[in-house]
């Protein structure tokens, strides 16, 4: 069956939602006696406390404003349910959208990741058994960046995949497996396939720290039970949830070797996920260089696309890693100027859109014989051709 997306009549035109998460100082931080210098003082704001010199006070802001912040004693739950829940869900109304963890290592973005996919699942799951007059079909596949090269985090096999640029689908990964979800248990099951399948690397930073990428993408496909498979119009959409690796240089993190390929790797990706982040804060003009990285290739439609997306900037408290708490920010500044525009997809079956198109056709003959005039019967005989051809071609 040849699927059609369409257009729905709905379409938003919305900021990307930006929110902070700082967490509690850790043991290691704690022993050296290391301060915490950030603090959450309202639920939009965060300052930096330490007195700064006075040129740092002409170079750095001490507060920074954002959708929402999340204090170092704040539950994932209240971050999903505040930062991340309203969009994560618009997939069950057809509307794409992405959760985005960005930070430096250790800052606690898989820590967050994995409650809200989590979260995030089970409310889907909810709502499935909320709503039985629908039947629903949930694909999960899951992919790694590591080293600009993409890995099927579902399969052994660990060829790396082909990005290729689909006409009708836009950037697709060739070969990336697809599973169908046959329940919560076989959920949990593939996501502890993906997380032994993810590459762990050893840094002076974190311990069990993340050198790559890592996106979850469900896709959810829902129509009317009762006309399901008869050849009827379904919505469909996809939510990704991406763990990004650590944003901070190669050099802080000790790295030499496969460490320091992998940062150089890492960072190529961020910057361009910087850049694309600022070029699209400032609005559309110009060129924006997606193509520049696997990473920003992939989420392309998540950044200025369409789809609905949340950044969650996770922030360590400590002073020694104020430089990249503050490059942070600054990433978390720029993406809450960039505007996004979701749509309902609606998917249609060959046979659906044949009978779309046959209504709108006798749509226009109706509006043809009701005007009586003469001066427009040239153009609607022209459009009349036109849905003709349409319905000829898809037949
Ligand atoms: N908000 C929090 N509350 C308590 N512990 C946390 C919090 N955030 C992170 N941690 C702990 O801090 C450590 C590092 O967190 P995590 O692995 O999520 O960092 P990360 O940003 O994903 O790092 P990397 O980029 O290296 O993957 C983990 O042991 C995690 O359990």
């Amino acid at each position: 069956m040849r699927r059609k997306p369409m257009q729905g009549p709905s379409s938003n035109v919305e900021r990307i939602f930006v929110s902070v998460r700082l967490r509690p100082l850790n043991e290691k931080e704690i022993a050296r006696n290391d301060a915490s210098d950030w603090e959450c003082i309202n639920e939009t704001t965060i300052i930096y406390r330490n007195n700064l010199s006075v040129a740092e006070r002409s170079m750095y802001p001490t507060a920074y404003t954002f959708d929402r912040v999340f204090s170092h004693d704040c539950t994932t739950r209240k971050v999903y349910e505040e930062g991340a829940k309203e969009v994560a869900l618009s997939v069950v109304s057809g509307i794409n959208s992405s959760v985005f963890a960005y930070g430096q290592t250790s800052s606690g973005k898989t820590y967050t990741m994995t409650g809200i996919t989590e979260y995030s699942m089970a409310d889907i799951y909810d709502y499935i058994d909320r709503h039985k007059e629908r039947e629903f079909i949930l694909k999960l596949s899951a992919m790694e960046i590591y080293n600009e090269s993409v890995r099927d985090l579902l399969s052994t096999d660990s060829s790396p995949l082909r990005v290729l640029d689909d006409p009708e689908k836009g950037t697709i990964v060739e070969k990336l497996t697809e599973e169908t979800l046959k329940n919560w248990s076989h959920f949990k099951e593939l996501l502890s396939i993906c997380e032994a399948q993810r590459q762990i690397g050893e840094t002076s930073l974190n311990e069990t720290s993340s050198r790559s990428h890592q996106i979850l993408r469900l896709t959810m496909e829902s129509s009317v039970r009762e006309f399901f498979g008869n050849g009827t119009s379904c919505l469909a959409a996809t939510v990704n949830f991406v763990d990004l690796a650590g944003s901070e240089r190669a050099s802080q993190a000790l790295s030499a070797g496969t460490r320091l390929k992998e940062g150089c790797h890492i960072n190529r990706s961020l910057l361009t996920l910087g850049t694309v982040i600022r070029k699209l804060s400032k609005g559309r003009s110009g060129h924006v260089p997606y193509r520049d990285s696997k990473l920003t290739r992939i989420l392309q439609s998540s950044l200025g696309g369409n789809a609905r997306t949340a950044i969650i900037c996770t922030l360590s408290p400590a002073r020694i890693h104020v430089e990249q708490s503050r490059n942070t920010l600054l990433f978390a500044s720029c993406a809450k100027e960039v505007a996004t525009n979701a749509q309902v997809n609606i998917v249609m079956s060959d046979k659906a859109l044949v009978k779309h198109l046959q209504r709108e056709l006798s749509r226009l003959e109706n509006e043809l014989r009701s005007s009586g005039a003469t001066s427009n019967i040239s153009d609607s005989a022209a459009i009349l051709r036109e849905k003709d051809i349409e319905i000829e071609k898809v037949i």
